[in-house]
């Protein structure tokens, strides 16, 4: 196993943010003076094994381009599906020579707030690692699962109700970074194309083939902007990192 291998960056900003509801892509949201992407690029800079990043934008992106970054930048367009940008991005590195056993570095545009240390925390992970390694930090509160019970008619929504409560002593929430080796994450992305899989992160490709991921404890300060009330609390960490 190559345990000094190059590593690439990318980071996933061709999403449209539709659940945050802002007129514009949560990606190029303000805070602390600069847009979430441009945080992101800058967290990858205080790494100490990263000294470029390719991001992945949308075809009718007009944005990225406009701004400056800590680190030299790539393009690459990406897909409808996140799996599907992620994809886009392995095969620009691919296109660039990049070896099998090199490491891929997968972040999301919308987690700004992740400490650089674990950034390098899954990174030397992964390099002792066949076949990857991701952030994750252990589910903190207790976990249920519903279901739905038609109401009066005079509601217009169902009502959600607790069915069960799942034992969450080995439960995680995954986050990014996710790293992984080249050719093994071009295999299950292929997998996942071939069987028209639904995926919302990269380890679970990896997964659907029993091929093990290593989980790195990381920040609870690493969350994603995903709904407008995240806003209020990524605002906060910002700050209080800055
Ligand atoms: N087709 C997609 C979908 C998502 N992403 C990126 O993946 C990250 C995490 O995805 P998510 O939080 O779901 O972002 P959106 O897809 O933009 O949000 P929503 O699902 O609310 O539309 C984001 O940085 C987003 O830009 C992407 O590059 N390509
Ligand atoms: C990759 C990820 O951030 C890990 O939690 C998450 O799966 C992204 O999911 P989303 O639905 O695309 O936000």
């Amino acid at each position: 196993m190559n345990t000094t291998p190059n590593i690439h960056a990318m980071i996933v900003a061709a999403g449209r943010g539709s659940r945050f509801g802002a007129s514009i892509a949560k990606q190029y949201t303000m805070l602390e003076g600069q847009t979430l992407l441009q945080h992101s690029v800058t967290r990858l800079a205080y790494s100490g094994h990263i000294d470029n990043c390719l991001l992945v934008i949308s075809a009718d992106d007009s944005t990225a381009q406009q701004l400056e970054f800590a680190l030299p930048i790539s393009y690459a367009v990406g897909g409808a599906e996140r799996w599907q940008s992620v994809q886009a991005g392995v095969e620009a590195i691919s296109q660039t020579g990049a070896d099998d056993s090199d490491l891929v570095l997968i972040h999301d545009a919308a987690r700004p707030a992740v400490p650089s240390s674990d950034i390098d925390q899954v990174i030397e992970a992964a390099m002792l690692e066949p076949y990857g390694a991701i952030l994750a930090t252990p589910v903190a509160d207790t976990l249920k699962a519903s279901y739905q019970l038609a109401t009066s008619v005079e509601e217009s929504r169902p009502h959600s109700y607790t069915k069960s409560t799942i034992d969450r002593s080995n439960m995680w929430q995954a986050q990014t970074p996710q790293v992984f080796r080249l050719g093994q994450l071009k295999k299950v992305l292929n997998h996942v194309f071939e069987h028209q899989l639904s995926i919302t992160d990269e380890a679970s490709a990896f997964e659907q083939l029993g091929l093990p991921i290593r989980l790195v404890s990381g920040s609870r300060q690493n969350i994603k902007l995903t709904y407008p009330d995240d806003a209020v609390l990524l605002t906060a960490i910002m700050a209080l990192q800055s």
